[in-house]
């Protein structure tokens, strides 16, 4: 495959800044690096400030963008406000958010405490709701436009076991997007989300793909299209969903897994039978349809 390359043309985010939460990791900081290309300034937060940092001056040196890292726990709101504060003293306004940050890790869902499961759901749908209200009544105060991109999962619809906490939080995500992309149509906000599937991240991989799972098992079996994500995908789309080409979509979630989640489908175990078992089946099926054609059972 040749390697994927940024979609939109130079300068397609000039003049925005966008928030990217747990943009100093991931998938996060790829968005960030391409945002910082297509013009945008562009705002990381989460925990860890050195991370941040380092992200930052590695992404400034490599662009030439203007980025700013603040250290921020998206489960409190007054350091959301700080970070919304901080952006409008250096940029003089904030345009788009990216609710990316997330907790998450494989278990049992019996072998979980009460603080394991509120751990993960307060990470993905406490810090989105919070950072989205914030940023949303500043929005409609100032008249702006604001646009929120949200990054959800496949399992969101489908529900998932081993990962019951975050399934909930990013279903309910899901429904915060849809309900707000109507509820704030009128003052111009839109609310869009991204359902990804494996996307390679350390974040990711070693919490939900540790070693002695990736031993026994691959996705390349399960993904139709043979692969796992590139990061610069997934950034080409969330380009696309905060900026303005795409001015008249909201409330839409885009999946984009290599057709992952339609494993669901009934019959796609019929994946593993072979051209001869295929002939012997058609045989089979119009030798049963012989006695309808001619009117019998
Ligand atoms: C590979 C394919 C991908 C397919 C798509 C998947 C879709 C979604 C993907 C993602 O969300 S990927 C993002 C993953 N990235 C992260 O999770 C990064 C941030 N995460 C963290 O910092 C930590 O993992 C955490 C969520 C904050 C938990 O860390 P920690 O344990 O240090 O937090 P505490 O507050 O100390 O503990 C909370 C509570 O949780 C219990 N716990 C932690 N790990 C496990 C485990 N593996 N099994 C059971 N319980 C666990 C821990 O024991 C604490 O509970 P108590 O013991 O105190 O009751
Ligand atoms: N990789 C994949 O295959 C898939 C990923 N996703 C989603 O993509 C997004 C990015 O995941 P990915 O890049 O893989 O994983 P990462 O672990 O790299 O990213 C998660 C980020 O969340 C931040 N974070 C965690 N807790 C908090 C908190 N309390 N406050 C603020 N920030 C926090 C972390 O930074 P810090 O530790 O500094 O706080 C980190 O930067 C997530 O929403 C994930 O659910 C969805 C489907 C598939």
């Amino acid at each position: 495959m040749n390697p994927i390359e940024g979609m939109l043309r130079e300068g397609s985010l000039k003049e925005k800044t966008i928030i990217v939460t747990g943009g100093g990791t991931g998938l996060g900081k790829s968005m960030a690096r391409y945002f910082l290309q297509l013009g945008a300034n562009v705002v990381i937060c989460s925990r860890k400030l050195d991370v941040l940092e380092a992200t930052a001056k590695e992404l400034e040196t490599e662009t030439g963008g203007k980025i700013l890292p603040i250290a921020c726990d998206v489960r409190k709101t007054e350091q959301i406000e700080g970070v919304i504060s901080a952006s409008i003293e250096a940029f003089g306004r904030v345009d788009g958010l990216v609710n990316n940050s997330a907790g998450n890790f494989i278990s049992p869902t019996e072998k979980l405490s009460y603080k394991a499961v509120d751990v993960v759901v307060d990470i993905v749908l406490r810090g989105s709701y919070y950072f989205t209200l914030a940023l949303g009544k500043y929005w409609i105060d100032h008249q702006i436009k604001g646009t929120i991109l949200n990054i959800s999962t496949t399992y969101s619809w489908t529900g998932s076991g081993w990962v019951v906490p975050s399934a909930m939080a990013k279903a309910g995500v899901l429904a915060m997007t849809k309900s707000l992309a109507f509820e704030w149509a009128p003052y111009g906000i839109r609310l869009n989300a991204i359902a990804p599937g494996p996307f390679p991240t350390k974040g990711a991989w070693d919490r939900l793909f540790p070693e002695e799972l990736a031993k026994k098992f691959s996705f390349e079996n399960r993904i139709p299209l043979k692969r796992t994500g590139e990061h610069q995908e997934l950034a080409n789309l969330a380009a696309y969903l905060l900026s303005d080409f795409s001015s008249y979509m909201t409330g839409e979630v885009v999946t984009l897994d290599g057709g992952e989640v339609l494993n669901g489908g009934q019959f796609n175990f019929l994946k593993d039978v072979t051209d001869e078992q295929w002939a012997a089946i058609a045989e089979q099926i119009k030798n049963t349809n012989k006695p309808s054609r001619n009117g019998g059972e």
